[in-house]
């Protein structure tokens, strides 16, 4: 058996081997140990007489789910080795092979899944100046590609920007951090030969990101092109609008090649290789993602408290990671998103509809992961019946979405295939309520096979047969008493009294005696137990082919069943989307290709959900272009909005609430206004707060002007960029003096739309040179020396910064508030004298606080001191000596105290 371990563990590197031996899963030598580590188990070794024992742990079969989640959170891969044969009847030892390997990228169960959450795996080909890009979400078959661009996507003239995560001179890795950032890949697939490639040691950086080592020749580039058009069976990939001689087509290959090689049962459901191309999604780089909060909150990278969260009005597990993708993937196309929109607005006027499909919906189960696993040949008969309980609803469902008039509902409607002869396939053979695993039985509806019904009856049905026999056999012998009975040891046997036994024909035999009884077993009675032994057998094999060949007749049906799934998650994102409109009061943005913004009454929409109603004040925000014609009610608005005001007063809730409202509308939601007309953007910035790349090893203001440098080089004319307090992390002049020049920057060279919170007064100047910028400030008063916030964004400049008053409403010492008013005071006057020099008036501290210490002035006053000055140690005796030490420590004791 261990000759086998050793076998199968060769045959599975850099795995955790799971191996089934009787209802255990046992680990071995290192395994054991990280799985003690790891699961908690009980390390324990296999032969202790020995003088090299092997450490060994494990666990009951039936609790593999919920190890294997462990495992696998904890970025281990793991191979299951399973008994491929039926204990009872194999010859020698039971022969176990490798069933599946498990990886964090690779996961198709539910019990491991989180349903709300695509789970990628992907794969790069880096190039000299473009990295290819492939993921596949396993548990839906969905499989993409892109090129991503090495080189500084500069804006033209631009400089390149100066060093970067890999130095001045590596390739510019944002635009591929920034894809990653937005798929957030469970594993990644890379090279053996990369190791030292620069792209391949970055990634190594990134926390979370379990990256899987290839052999070279799975990256051969005539092979990835093989296995994809061997899996799509095409002799080409131009159908899929890729060229055989692209990077994504390689990582995608290459990454088709491993999920082969890890679902052993195959991946059939994965029907097509899509291309991303960027130019159709609004950009979203990796900080801008994080800082805005959109699918994460930036403190504990949770999803409750993102904008994701509070947006997510869906019923279906489909709906939410469709939603997800939604939200990571806004739109630029100005139709594309009006079709969303107009879906949303369809629904969200009419009430009935949306409470009646999410009412159906609720029911559904996840068609798209149960449809994966059919595909795969994993779907148990309980996944057969949930699949038919989910397309029994549909007829329902394309009832309700009939007669819309929206052309997106109306194509909703027009794809969702009902399957029907799938339904009725499941529904005629398997039982409504179908167990987890075949083996048992009990899986198929009795009337479907007539065999099946005849194998069945002569087991169960067996009853009637030994009643007939006991009667007969009563009568023949005159036994009253005779009983047929059963038990595992003897199987039939007949039981008759001790007293009885004289009255036995010859032809019983006897098997058993027991303290009163007597048991025999006859010809007839062991024929008959064959028969119904062999039948419960037959039955269970019958059974467990109408299954399988059920389960592969529905895999057939895949691309239909995909197309559906994709039909159910749609509408509920839709639908879901109308719900939140109507709940929060939310409206149709008017979307717009110029790049202005027309918000009135904008609310943030995560402070706008928790804050008790009308506790949130909302604001306006108008930006255009002077001399606008397009939309000539902005062309007086400026493009570049500079928003001063007390700390805690409002600003960056302002700014980002401006950026998360563009990006809701553009990927096809309503937004929290009373009105709103967004210029569609090409990209969103947002430079807001310390971020938390000090892991990466970069200083904090390093990390601010590198995202910065990143901005003033890519941004266009129709971007929309949001900054916060740019300049904070260096001294006050050199912040300033950053903070104007980048100010200049985006108004002369860039022309985007720009909110810039801070709280650098002296920019409020830039009003007078700058005819594009305006001032703002956001309103506070104060009352009796208390401060208000108003949160109310009013024009002009704000009048002075409150940050002490801030300081003191935090609960900063009374002491420490005062002296910081004295020396504000002092440094305000200063600031006007030609002199240049700073005089702050001395501290008088109000209480003095006695030294602990003794300080040296003290110490020569010392009684202690004196005693020692007085001594003459060339005339002491040791014992005098000694006496004196003692007295003197004594002395030192009581002055102490
Ligand atoms: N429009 C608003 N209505 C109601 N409450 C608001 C509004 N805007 C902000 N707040 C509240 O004020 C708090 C501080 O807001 P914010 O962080 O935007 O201030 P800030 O001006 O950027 O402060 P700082 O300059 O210190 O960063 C928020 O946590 C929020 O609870």
């Amino acid at each position: 058996m261990m000759q086998r371990y050793l076998e199968v563990k060769k045959e599975t590197p850099g795995t955790i081997l799971l191996f089934r031996m009787g209802d255990f899963y046992e680990l071995f030598h290192e395994d054991a140990e990280i799985a003690a580590r790891v699961l908690g188990l009980t390390l324990t070794s296999r032969d202790k007489t020995s003088s090299n024992p092997v450490p060994m742990a494990g666990f009951p079969f039936h609790a593999l789910d919920g190890y294997l989640k462990k495992l696998v959170a904890a970025g281990h891969r793991a191979a299951i080795c399973d008994q491929v044969e039926d204990p009872k009847t194999a010859k020698g030892m039971v022969r176990r092979e490798v069933t599946r390997i498990i990886t964090p990228g690779t996961l198709t169960e539910d019990s491991l899944l989180d349903p709300k959450r695509s789970n990628f795996l992907a794969a790069i080909f880096p190039e000299k100046e473009r990295v290819g890009l492939a993921w596949l979400e396993l548990s839906t078959g969905r499989f993409q590609c892109a090129e991503v661009s090495l080189v500084a996507q500069s804006r033209k003239n631009a400089k390149p920007f100066a060093a970067l995560r890999t130095g001045p001179t590596g390739p510019r890795l944002e635009a591929l951090f920034d894809e990653l950032a937005r798929l957030q890949p469970a594993e990644l697939l890379v090279s053996e030969d990369w190791r030292i490639d620069p792209v391949v040691v970055a990634l190594g950086t990134i926390p979370d990101l379990v990256l899987t080592e290839r052999a070279p020749w799975s990256f051969v580039p005539a092979r990835c092109v093989d296995v994809l058009k061997n899996h799509f069976k095409t002799a080409t990939l131009e159908g899929f609008d890729l060229e055989d001689d692209s990077p994504a087509v390689f990582a995608a290959g290459a990454l088709l090649d491993y999920a082969r090689e890890m679902q052993r049962t195959g991946v059939d459901h994965v029907m097509k290789l899509e291309p991303h191309r960027r130019g159709s999604n609004l950009l979203i780089d990796d900080a801008t993602r994080r800082s805005l909060e959109l699918t994460r909150t930036l403190r504990d990278t949770r999803r409750d408290g993102s904008l994701l969260a509070v947006i997510d009005e869906t019923v279906t597990p489909m709906g939410a990671r469709l939603l997800a993708d939604w939200l990571s993937n806004p739109l630029t196309d100005v139709p594309a998103i009006n079709a969303r929109l107009d879906a949303v607005a369809e629904i969200a006027a009419d009430r009935s509809f949306a409470g009646d499909v999410q009412s159906l919906l609720k029911e559904a189960y996840d068609l798209e992961r149960l449809t994966a696993r059919v595909a795969t040949l994993r779907a148990s008969p309980r996944d057969l019946s949930s699949l038919a309980r989910t397309l029994a609803l549909l007829p329902r469902l394309k009832a309700r979405l009939a007669g819309r008039h929206c052309a997106k509902l109306r194509s909703l409607e027009g794809n969702l295939d009902l399957c029907a002869e799938v339904r009725r396939d499941i529904e005629a053979a398997v039982v409504d309520e179908a167990p987890l695993n075949v083996a048992e039985g009990g899986v198929i509806r009795p009337g479907f096979n007539a065999q099946l019904d005849e194998f069945r009856d002569l087991s169960n049905g067996g009853k009637q047969w030994i009643a007939d026999y006991q009667r007969q056999e009563i009568e023949r012998t005159g036994i009253t008493s005779l009983k047929v009975g059963f038990n595992k040891v003897f199987g039939y046997y007949l039981e008759v009294t001790a007293a009885n036994a004289a009255k036995v024909p010859p032809e019983y035999v006897r098997k058993q005696t027991l303290k009163n009884q007597e048991r025999y077993i006859t010809p007839p009675l062991k024929e008959y137990e064959d028969k119904v032994l062999r039948a419960e057998e037959r039955a269970l094999a019958l059974e467990q082919e109408i299954f399988s060949r059920l389960r592969e007749r529905v895999s057939q049906e895949c691309r239909r069943l995909q197309q559906t799934a994709e039909v159910l998650a749609q509408s509920d994102v839709l639908t879901g989307l109308a719900v939140l409109a109507v709940r929060s009061n939310y409206c149709r943005p008017q979307v717009v290709a110029d790049p202005v913004l027309d918000i009135r009454e904008g609310r943030h929409p995560v402070l706008d959900r928790v804050k008790l109603s009308g506790e949130f004040v909302p604001n306006d925000v108008r930006l255009g272009r002077t001399g606008d014609v397009a939309s000539p009610d902005l062309s007086t608005a400026p493009h570049i909005l500079l928003i001063t005001g007390p700390n805690m007063a409002g600003k960056s809730t302002y700014i980002r609430q401006t950026a998360l409202l563009t990006v809701m509308a553009q990927m096809g939601s309503f937004v929290p206004a009373r009105s709103a007309v967004i210029g569609v953007a090409d990209r969103v910035f947002a430079r807001v707060g310390a971020s938390d790349e000090l892991s990466r090893g970069q200083s904090t203001f390093m990390v601010e002007m590198t995202e910065t440098a990143r901005i003033l080089n890519s941004a266009t004319e129709r971007s929309l960029v949001i900054l916060d307090e740019i300049g904070r992390g260096t001294s006050t002049y050199d912040g300033v003096s950053l903070a104007w020049a980048i100010t200049e920057f985006l108004h002369d060279e860039v022309g985007c739309r720009t909110l810039f919170a801070t709280h650098y007064h002296e920019l409020t100047e830039l009003q007078t040179t700058l005819a594009g910028l305006a001032n703002a400030n956001v309103a506070v008063r104060e009352q009796n020396g208390d401060l208000v916030f108003l949160h109310r964004i009013v024009p002009g400049a704000a009048d002075r910064s409150y940050g002490i008053q801030v300081a003191r409403l935090a609960g900063v010492p009374r002491d420490v508030i005062d002296r910081a008013d004295v020396i504000l005071k002092t440094l305000e006057a200063d600031h006007h004298k030609e002199t240049g020099e700073l005089t702050i008036p001395a501290r008088k501290p109000r209480r003095k606080i006695h030294a602990l210490q003794m300080n040296l002035f003290d110490a020569d006053n010392h009684p202690v001191m004196s005693g020692l000055r007085d001594l003459d140690p060339a005339a002491m005796t040791p014992d005098q000596a000694l006496d004196e030490l003692t007295r003197l420590k004594s002395k030192a004791r009581e002055v102490a105290g």
